[in-house]
């Protein structure tokens, strides 16, 4: 079967995209991990439908590279808006429909991709770390030297320890390089590695790194694919709302790829 597909990445954080606007895509979870796959297949972190939704831009059906169906993402998400205005639909702001629920996004002048996220109503400590959900579940821990820190073994522990079982968790590890900016590397559940940015959790992380005591906030997020900012207001009662990730969503090309059955 030929399959044409679409390849984009977001700060690093890349995925192959397939419109199923027509509804017609039944893929197994051994043809998604082949197309994930860097050697025998496309390459890529996670893999993303674009599905058509009454009363919706679209909806948005995400996998990570294991080829199972996963939570939220954030780099995903703000692909898939890149994607759909390449497609011809041009809106102030996007409307589409994702794992965790209805998203807002648009596109400023710069071409950069802002995405509402949801809400942070709590943040658990463990072990003195930060767990949170920001659309898929996240553990944020604070390091330092963090360019020479073994995120891959330390991460993976971490995503596999038994508090976390069964569905894991992606593991970030921060680094504060000022005020409002931190530098932050994850250990990506479903990817089983390191991946150059991750949106949820750079959310996380941002959000466990807030400033401002009450209202608004922008961090500055350092990853090894980019930078991207998080825009969000602390409520009095500790919760987050207007949670925004802002940041590059570009194509990197196009093509079809033959699938075995
Ligand atoms: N691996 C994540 C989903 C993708 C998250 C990441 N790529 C993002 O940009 O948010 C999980 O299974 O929870």
């Amino acid at each position: 079967m030929q399959l044409p597909f679409y390849k984009y990445q977001g700060t690093g954080n890349d995925f192959v995209i397939l419109d199923n606007r027509a509804g017609q895509l039944q893929l197994s979870l051994s043809q998604i991990h082949y197309i994930c796959d860097r050697r025998f297949g496309i390459g890529a972190d996670g893999l993303m439908l674009l599905n058509q939704l009454p009363g919706f831009d679209f909806a948005m059906k995400y996998y990570n590279a294991d080829g199972r169906e996963s939570s939220m993402c954030g780099n995903g998400g703000r692909c898939l808006v890149k994607f759909a205005f390449h497609c011809g639909l041009a809106r102030s702001t996007y409307k589409f429909i994702a794992a965790d629920g209805p998203h807002e996004a648009e596109i400023d002048g710069h071409s950069i991709v802002r995405l509402k996220m949801q809400d942070v109503t709590a943040i658990n400590q463990h072990n003195g770390d930060m767990v949170l959900d920001t659309g898929s579940p996240h553990y944020v821990k604070s390091v330092v030297n963090l360019m020479d820190y073994d995120v891959f073994h330390k991460g993976k522990e971490i995503r596999y320890h038994s508090e976390f079982q069964p569905g894991g968790i992606n593991v970030n590890f921060v680094e504060q390089l000022s005020d409002d900016e931190i530098m932050v590397r994850t250990y990506e559940r479903g990817v089983e590695d390191e991946t150059l940015s991750c949106g949820t959790g750079v959310t996380a992380s941002a959000i466990v790194n807030y400033h401002n005591e009450l209202g608004f906030n922008e961090v500055i997020v350092t990853t090894r694919g980019g930078k991207l900012s998080v825009e969000f207001e602390r409520m009095p009662d500790g919760s987050f709302t207007n949670v925004w990730l802002c940041g590059p969503a570009e194509k990197v090309f196009e093509g079809s790829i033959t699938l075995p059955e």
